[in-house]
């Protein structure tokens, strides 16, 4: 039933930065209040859980149109409410790619009808101004091994222009150039971080920076990049950045134990690398987590270290181990809940969302604290059909809710294939509020 009054009680709810003993009382779509004796006609047992803002995932590639035997807006969706995910930023590499009016609106179509959580849709380099009239949250992430500086610039300016965030992959094609040729005839995995090393994210970045004042930078890897992005900020550049979780999770020796699986770009990275990404986090020079769930089937994973698809999927397992990285005191709650709620809305204008405030929708991620388990790929919900976390102890919300309506509980998806909306980008959301008067 929509429109439900439903109250949370006897919770531990995350609010003003501490978690207090509060009730979540709802009503229709927004949390209506916070506190005690609040009656509804449906009370969700909060006792003894922790009830946190719906995680935002401002980086996955859901893959359709185009690759859904690999991923769909309904698996893909499923699997990030089951994770606790409330909204996700799609990217735009898919087949079509999201450049231009028509293939805009074939996805909006699609996820419309499928995403059970709400979402955004970036826009890649093409129609730049078109993609931002029709609602692109951001245009990204853009490839700066897809494109020479001229047309690096052209995207900028037309991006800038378009009052839209630019979002960077930023790997430098020369230096991949330079490192890879030498070692094309090696088939060790590990090879991969050799052929990309983290000059090429560092020399991307620079390059970048030289070029705009305004971006954000997709799954940082480097200490070195962590270095440039520092600086800049120093020289009040409005750059944000994400990082991932494979990269604050694994590194380079983990190549032995999973080999082509633990493929993507950027690749995997030193401990240094590892530690200055926590460190980053934990001091809130990093902004956000984004998982970068880029799922590929086992079987294609399964190849030459030079043939295998780069990705792994992600969006399901976020919250879960971050909160398992809370326990084990790598990082505090409050930086967690900054890098995967506040912060990733901030980012990208999603004024509605990314903490528990009256007036804000009821997205809500509750988990029992005492639920740790092992995570098994035959109990996640991605068409990737496997993770590379399997066996990782994590904490899954026991209820996932978007905008007061129980989406995901106890292991079932309960909301409806297209129950997800759309999160209109800046320039829809400015020309929206002009036609309201
Ligand atoms: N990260 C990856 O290794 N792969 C991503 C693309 C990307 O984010 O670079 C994908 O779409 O598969
Ligand atoms: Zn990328
Ligand atoms: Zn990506």
């Amino acid at each position: 039933m929509t429109g439900m009054d439903r109250v949370v009680k006897g919770g531990r709810v995350y609010v003003d930065g501490r978690l207090q003993n509060l009730d979540v009382w709802i009503k229709g779509r927004k949390i209506a209040g916070l506190g005690g004796g609040h009656q509804a006609e449906e009370t969700i047992d909060g006792r003894g859980m922790i009830v946190l803002p719906g995680a935002i995932d401002i980086h996955v590639h859901f893959r359709d149109p185009g690759y859904t035997f690999k991923e769909d807006w309904e698996t893909g969706s499923t699997s990030a409410a089951a994770g606790g995910v409330t909204a996700v930023v799609d990217q735009p590499n898919t087949n079509p790619p999201t450049v231009d009016g028509p293939s805009y609106r074939m996805k909006l179509e699609i996820a419309e009808r499928r995403s059970v959580v709400d979402f955004c849709l970036n826009g890649g380099p093409g129609q730049v101004k078109r993609l931002a009239e029709l609602g692109a949250s951001a245009i990204g992430e853009i490839f700066t091994y897809d494109h020479g500086e001229e047309e690096l610039r052209k995207i900028l300016a037309e991006t800038a222009k378009a009052g839209l965030l630019p979002t960077v992959h930023a790997e430098d094609p020369d230096v991949i150039r330079e490192n890879s040729e030498p070692l094309r005839d090696g088939r060790e995995p590990q090879l991969y971080s050799f052929a990309r090393p983290n000059l090429a994210e560092s020399k991307a970045i620079d390059s970048i920076l030289g070029m705009t004042d305004r971006v954000h930078i997709c799954h940082l890897s480097t200490s070195e990049g962590l270095d440039r992005l520092r600086a800049a900020k120093g020289r009040g550049k409005k750059v944000t950045c994400e990082v991932a979780p494979h990269h604050i999770l694994f590194t380079k020796r983990d190549w032995r134990r999973q080999g082509t699986f633990l493929k993507m770009n950027p690749p995997l990275r030193d401990f240094r690398d590892r530690d200055a990404l926590w460190e980053g986090l934990r001091k809130g020079e990093v902004d956000a987590i984004a998982s970068d769930h880029a799922p590929h089937l086992p079987e294609e994973k399964r190849d030459e270290i030079w043939d295998a698809p780069p990705g792994v999927p992600g969006v399901e397992t976020m919250l879960p181990l971050m909160l398992m990285a809370v326990r084990s005191n790598l990082i505090s709650l409050d930086r967690v809940v900054d890098a995967l709620s506040r912060r990733p809305a901030e980012i990208f204008g999603l004024s509605s969302k990314g903490r528990i405030g009256v007036g804000m929708d009821a997205d809500l991620a509750i988990i029992d604290p005492r639920d740790a388990c092992d995570i098994r790929a035959d109990r996640l919900h991605s068409g990737a059909e496997w993770t590379p976390y399997e066996g990782r102890r994590a904490l899954f919300p026991k209820i996932t809710m978007i905008r007061g309506e129980v989406v995901f509980a106890d292991g079932e998806l309960l909301a409806k294939p297209g129950f997800g909306r759309n999160l209109p980008g800046p320039r829809l959301l400015k020309a929206e509020k002009r036609s309201e008067g």
